[in-house]
């Protein structure tokens, strides 16, 4: 399959933001999302600058950069979890305020309640008489028989699986995924994106997707934006027919061309150089050293 280039790749602004369509849509069912002039500071440090951004409804959009670059920032301020320094978010053109029925988030650990049972965790929220949903959510993400199970019985892989039929129950329209697969091995992680993306196309929510891997991002997403330096450094559109499949070549060059991007910047230190004093004692800077010079 021939990459058109111009289809693919379209130039991060911090203008307006600008529509994108989605070349292949699920059912489409949420609202537009719309981060404007979004900024977060913690302290003197900034770490998202008037960030512009707009996404459709129903789609998959996926979050990369380096390690502090702010991706779970960014998604916290969408979940209602941090309020921002400047600028607003608005859903469906209404102001965002705090957190939202129709959004649900997903994190690296599936923070079940290890006294409830599978099916009550799922429910959790949900009055008695939708009991039955939890179960048949269950049933989609294929641990049916496991609803009567303690989550402490359950692999990794099925306790990330609860989580999200515990977010699914609740048919949000956003669903916020930060790093939800990042602690799973290589082929459950496989497995979950292909049951993510069925979930997704059949249930039509639009996906917000935090990950340190490319590979992921790239197999899921309709758009791929890179956040470096507080702003959005690459939008990319995916124009790749799904189910998509690593092995493809134009799957490879463009996971390739999306990666070296993300590595052409060095990652900036998190901390400044510290001194080591001749008697193994850390110094910071401003404060008298002699020894060796170390940079972390
Ligand atoms: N509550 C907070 N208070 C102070 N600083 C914070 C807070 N939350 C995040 N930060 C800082 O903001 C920066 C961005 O953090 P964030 O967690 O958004 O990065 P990230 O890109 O998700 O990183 P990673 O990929 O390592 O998870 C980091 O330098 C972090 O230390």
């Amino acid at each position: 399959m021939t990459i058109n280039s111009d289809q693919q790749r379209s130039t991060a602004t911090q203008a307006e933001p600008v529509a994108h369509t989605p070349p292949v849509a699920s059912k489409r069912r949420g609202e537009p999302l719309v981060l404007q002039g979004l900024s977060k500071r913690f302290g003197d440090r900034e770490v998202l600058r008037n960030t512009q951004l707009r996404v459709e409804p129903g789609q998959f959009i996926a979050i990369v950069g380096r390690s502090g670059c702010g991706k779970s920032t960014l998604l916290r301020l969408v979940a209602g979890l941090e309020t921002a320094s400047a600028g607003h978010i608005r859903i469906n053109d209404q102001l965002l305020n705090g957190l939202s029925d129709d959004t649900r988030i997903m994190f690296q650990d599936a923070r079940l309640l290890p006294w409830k049972r599978v099916v009550d965790n799922v429910a959790l929220g949900l009055p008695p008489e939708r009991r039955e949903d939890a179960l048949k959510v269950l049933a989609q993400v294929g641990l049916a028989d496991r609803a009567n199970d303690w989550p402490a019985r359950l692999s990794g892989g099925q306790r990330q699986r609860v989580s999200l039929a515990r977010a699914l129950v609740h048919n949000p329209r956003l669903l916020l995924l930060d790093e939800p697969l990042g602690a799973l091995d290589a082929l459950t992680r496989i497995e979950m994106h292909r049951l993510i993306e069925d979930l997704w196309r059949a249930s039509g929510f639009t996906a917000l997707l935090v990950t340190h891997d490319v590979q992921e991002a790239v197999a899921l997403a309709d758009r791929v934006i890179l956040i470096e330096d507080g702003r959005i450094a690459l939008d990319e559109v995916i124009n790749l027919p799904r189910p998509r499949s690593h092995g493809d070549a134009a799957f490879a060059a463009l996971e390739k061309r999306i990666l070296d991007r993300v590595l052409q910047k060095p990652a900036a230190p998190e901390r400044e150089s510290f001194t080591h004093s001749a008697d193994g004692e850390p110094r910071w800077p401003g404060v008298p050293a002699h020894g060796v010079r170390w940079a972390v």
